[in-house]
């Protein structure tokens, strides 16, 4: 038969640095936030997170071929003070996750713990001309990580969930049509831990201040499954995308600072 040439499959974590040498670099994210070293810093408190989105910044779900991704248009969706000395403006968000039913999925790690998946949304500092420009700038992102625990449906992400039956496949899209606000996904409780880091896929850039929110938000086993009828290439082919996630990384003696 003809010889079959398969697209080449997305290599996992431990094989990233063959192409992207920074994955052993000395701020790689995720890491496990060890509870008792992370260092209360008033400043954080004194310079309150300021997080102001509007409801009809989000404009489509897409499948990225690696998570799903709102797409946003960040006019006023801007972050600023707490860790950062800019405003940063909302691009996009995804998330990362991990087997049916399973409770890992989480990138960062609390003490250990594993959360089943982790919400990542990701800014860019307006000192730059576009995100483009920042992707790659040591103060270039800001991207705020929030847990997903099992437990009640989480209303506020319904309508997002419900959207990924219709991305089934990489660049597939589909439009927001409805006003929606992301700061719905946020935890009521604002306390975070923060520290400087990366992006957890390649290109791995070591460009990201983390804002880790300490509480997570509860979302249903259904909205976690539904997850799943999002698709990717694995190495037999087709199949439902499942742990996107890259597991902790050295802390290479960071400083992680908590609200
Ligand atoms: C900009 C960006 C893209 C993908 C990611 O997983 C993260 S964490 C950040
Ligand atoms: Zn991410």
């Amino acid at each position: 038969g003809f010889l079959q040439v398969a697209s080449p499959v997305p290599q996992g974590p431990n094989k990233w640095h063959e192409q992207f040498p920074i994955a052993k670099g000395q701020r790689q994210s995720p890491i496990d936030i060890v509870t008792s070293n992370a260092k209360v810093d008033k400043a954080l408190s004194d310079n309150p997170l300021k997080v102001s989105y509007s409801n009809n910044c989000c404009q489509s779900v897409t499948n990225t071929g690696a998570s799903f991704q709102v797409v946003v248009d960040g006019a006023g969706t801007e972050i600023s003070g707490g860790p950062l000395d800019s405003t940063y403006k909302l691009v996009q968000f995804h998330a990362h996750w991990g087997p049916l039913g399973g409770d890992e999925g989480s990138e960062h790690t609390v003490d250990g713990v594993t959360y089943p998946a982790e919400l990542h949304l990701v800014h860019w500092n307006q000192k730059y001309k576009d995100v483009g420009e920042a992707v790659d700038k040591p103060d270039g992102l800001a991207v705020i990580g929030v847990f997903f625990s099992r437990g009640k449906e989480h209303a506020g992400f319904k309508p997002i969930s419900d959207l990924f039956a219709k991305v089934p496949r990489k660049a597939d899209k589909v439009d927001i049509s409805f006003n929606y606000d992301p700061a719905c996904l946020l935890p009521a409780r604002r306390d975070y831990w923060t520290y400087l880091g990366s992006l957890t896929t390649p290109p791995l850039f070591e460009s990201v201040t983390w804002i880790v929110m300490k509480d997570p938000v509860e979302v249903s086993a259904e909205q976690l499954a539904a997850l799943r009828n999002l698709l990717w290439e694995t190495p037999s082919g087709e199949g439902q995308m499942c742990n996107n996630y890259r597991p902790p990384q050295p802390l290479q003696g960071r400083l992680v600072r908590s609200t």
